[in-house]
């Protein structure tokens, strides 16, 4: 077997035992361990992206935002570069959430590229889910809105990813939105 392979399967075997305990939001309550693999092959399958430190950061992108993953931990089992890329699509929980959504939508346009990446598929996977079915507790308008948001947060990756951006593109044009 090929070494990256070998690396992409210790990387999502790190991030189920990390995300073992959650679920997502949705009524079955989806493992969400199904999110991470899902967006990392996004960026393979649909994005045709190939660097290794992408789809593996892809995979660990919720674990510090989520669990009790710290950046240090990460650093030392996958190295800077990968860590640096989680870092930057990483939220700060300690803010309140109107301030952590306009602070992704203010530093979007100033991510690396292959930051940019990551979250192009995150938000990609997002939408689709959300047209799939709804989170527990969510009204339609919150669903919208959340389309209006990712939108402003798309419009700052543009220029990143062709494919993966004209899907996005489709999927803001069913809820009426332009990027
Ligand atoms: N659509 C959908 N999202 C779910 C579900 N379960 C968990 N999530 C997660 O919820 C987040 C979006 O929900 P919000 O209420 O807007 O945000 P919050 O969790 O950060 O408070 C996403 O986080 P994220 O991946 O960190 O991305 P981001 O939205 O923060 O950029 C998404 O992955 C689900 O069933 N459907
Ligand atoms: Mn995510």
């Amino acid at each position: 077997m090929d070494s990256e392979a070998a690396l992409l399967l210790e990387t999502v075997n790190f991030a189920a035992e990390k995300h073992r305990n959650q679920r997502r939001k949705d009524p079955e309550g989806t493992p969400y361990i199904n999110h991470p693999i899902g967006v990392a092959r996004i960026l393979s399958y649909e994005g045709g992206v190939t660097d290794i430190e992408v789809l593996q950061a892809a995979l660990l992108h919720d674990t510090v935002e989520d669990t009790d993953t710290t950046s240090e931990e990460l650093e030392a089992k996958f190295g800077p570069i990968v860590t640096h890329i989680v870092q930057e699509v990483t939220d700060d929980k300690r803010l309140p959430k109107q301030e952590r959504k306009r602070l992704q939508v203010e530093h979007a346009p100033h991510c690396s590229q292959q930051a940019k990446l990551v979250k192009l598929a995150d938000k990609l996977y997002n939408l689709r889910d959300l047209n799939a079915c709804v989170p527990v507790g969510w009204s339609a308008e919150r669903v919208q809105e959340y389309f209006v948001w990712a939108a402003e947060v798309v419009k700052g990756l543009k220029g990143t990813n062709l494919a993966l951006e004209e899907k996005l593109e489709k999927l803001f044009k069913q809820r009426g939105l332009q990027l």
